[in-house]
């Protein structure tokens, strides 16, 4: 069959954690909607996990022109692929899935149909190589803010100017002069945690500004976020890459378009782990906007000590909380007090794993205490519950700060939590600073939602990105 009548062949490849895979399948389901081919290639264990927790299956089976395929991601099936551990990740992507993502798309074992657009993780910019050493068009995603992803791409001015490495402790709290546009606001203490090293060789310093130059070589650069969040930042960026297609959040922009006679159960999810919807029934029976919700994320590690301290904070604070405590995501011994277990009999419950954007929306959610990953962030923003932030790694330190200092949707508690700050900021969030930080969080929901909305920019975006796909043609060189 003439190639040229079929609708185009997108392949979407993430980097194979929960955040990343987690919106590139929201990415993938507009893609589809708009009747687009798309093969999606995921690990191996991520594959399996997503099969044996969620939907996906079936959800996507209404596409005939989607695929799911797989890859190795070099690492053994006990690895726990979690933030401490990342950089282990990179060096197996490195080693092993590198070469055969290259294999695969020269040999054409992807799919039946020849491939007409890459759109790769943008943390994984061998992508970009495979694509034009084979003349094939590729459009970088970064699920990160835009605002984190301008640090990123300006480390080499940072290092050039002598901001990094940074100097001490004592330096923290200052500001930096090197990030353009965010001179008012960023300290080196909300830099993203590859940053915090002495040496400027450092694996994940070198690769996050490496890959990060990196974006400028694809066609194009795909954003999880909206123009009236991050408009500033988004100014800067397009000086370098003009083709910047803000299509966020990502979740609201599939919630707009899905059609509602198709609407997915509320039990749909890319969940990775089990989703323990007895959380569900428990908000049910408990007060208007009373609860905190508590979770930080897929790839956060806390010590027991931390987990304590996090746990007293929420007790001693005498409000309700609904916490994520994810399997394996607690390191060290501790014997947890009696007093722990009784305070959350009476007004707590705690889960493995949580369907989140549902905890989010539910009436009885009244603040969110998160790890400001970008998806929970944006999946706040959208509910508009305002946030306590405990950033732990990567780009959350800067998600973090613009979230207490430029949104003001909530407060920052950064590289502290003890059981005192805990029970402090729970109280300002739920009670003292609560119409403020409830005021700005609707205008902020107002906002993303208008973006996504028909004639908004992520709405508008959305379908420049698949004119743009549609009037790519490949060259192909090898296959
Ligand atoms: O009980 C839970 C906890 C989380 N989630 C979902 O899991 C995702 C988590 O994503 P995110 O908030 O971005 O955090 P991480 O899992 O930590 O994601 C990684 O990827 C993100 C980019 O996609 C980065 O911003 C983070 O720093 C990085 O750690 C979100 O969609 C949540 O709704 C659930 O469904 N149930
Ligand atoms: C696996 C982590 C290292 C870098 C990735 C990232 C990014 O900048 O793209 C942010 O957070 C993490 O999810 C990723």
């Amino acid at each position: 069959m003439d190639q040229r009548s079929l609708p185009p062949h997108v392949l979407i490849f993430p980097f194979p954690v929960q955040g990343h895979v987690n919106c590139m399948l929201k990415l993938a389901e507009l893609l589809c909607l708009a009747g687009l081919h798309v093969t999606f290639l995921n690990s191996e264990h991520t594959q399996s996990r997503l099969l044996r927790y969620t939907d996906v299956q079936s959800r996507f089976s209404r596409f005939p022109g989607f695929h799911f395929e797989t890859i190795s991601d070099g690492l053994p099936a006990d690895h726990p692929r979690s933030g401490d551990r990342v950089t282990e990740m990179f060096a197996s992507i490195k080693a092993v899935t590198k070469p055969r993502f290259r294999e695969m798309v020269i040999s054409g074992h992807l799919s039946s149909r020849p491939v007409t657009c890459i759109i790769a993780d943008g943390i994984m910019c061998f992508t970009i190589d495979v694509a034009k050493e084979l003349g094939i068009p590729i459009i970088s995603f970064r699920p990160v803010s835009a605002s984190c992803f301008w640090a990123f791409f300006c480390i080499p001015k940072l290092i050039e100017a002598g901001e990094l490495p940074i100097k001490g402790e004592d330096n923290m709290d200052q500001l930096l002069s090197n990030v353009p546009g965010m001179e008012s606001f960023l300290r080196f203490r909300d830099l993203p945690s590859f940053c915090r090293v002495n040496d400027l060789t450092d694996l994940g310093l070198q690769l996050v500004m490496t890959e990060t130059q990196q974006a400028t070589r694809a066609n194009g650069l795909i954003l999880n976020t909206f123009e009236d969040l991050e408009e500033p930042t988004l100014t800067f960026i397009r000086r370098h890459i003009p083709k910047l297609y803000t299509i966020g959040p990502l979740h609201a922009n599939l919630k707009a378009r899905v059609p509602s006679e198709t609407v997915s159960s509320p039990q749909s999810s890319n969940s990775l782990w089990e989703e323990d919807r007895t959380c569900m029934t428990w908000l049910d029976v408990q007060p208007l906007k009373s609860v905190v919700y508590v979770s930080f994320g897929s790839m956060t590690v806390v010590t027991r000590e931390e987990l304590i301290e996090f746990w007293y904070g929420l007790v001693n604070s005498g409000k309700r909380f609904l916490w994520v405590v994810r399997p394996n995501s607690v390191v060290g011994e501790r014997q947890i007090p009696l007093e722990l277990v009784e305070g959350t009999k009476q007004r707590g419950y705690m889960v493995g794993w949580a369907p989140q954007e549902e905890v989010l929306a539910h009436p009885a959610i009244g603040g969110f205490l998160t790890h400001s990953g970008w998806n929970s962030t944006l999946e706040s923003i959208v509910a508009g519950v305002p946030m306590i932030c405990w950033p732990y790694y990567a780009d959350q330190q800067v998600n973090s700060r613009l979230v207490g200092e430029v949104w003001k949707l909530g407060m920052d508690m950064k590289d502290t939590c003890d059981r005192i700050t805990v029970e402090k900021m729970v109280y300002d969030l739920m009670e003292r600073r609560r119409d403020e930080f409830v005021r700005s969080a609707n205008q902020m929901a107002k906002l993303a939602r208008r973006s996504v909305s028909e004639g908004g920019s992520s709405y508008c975006n959305l379908d420049s990105l698949i004119e743009d796909i549609k009037l790519m043609t490949p060259r192909f060189k090898l296959n």
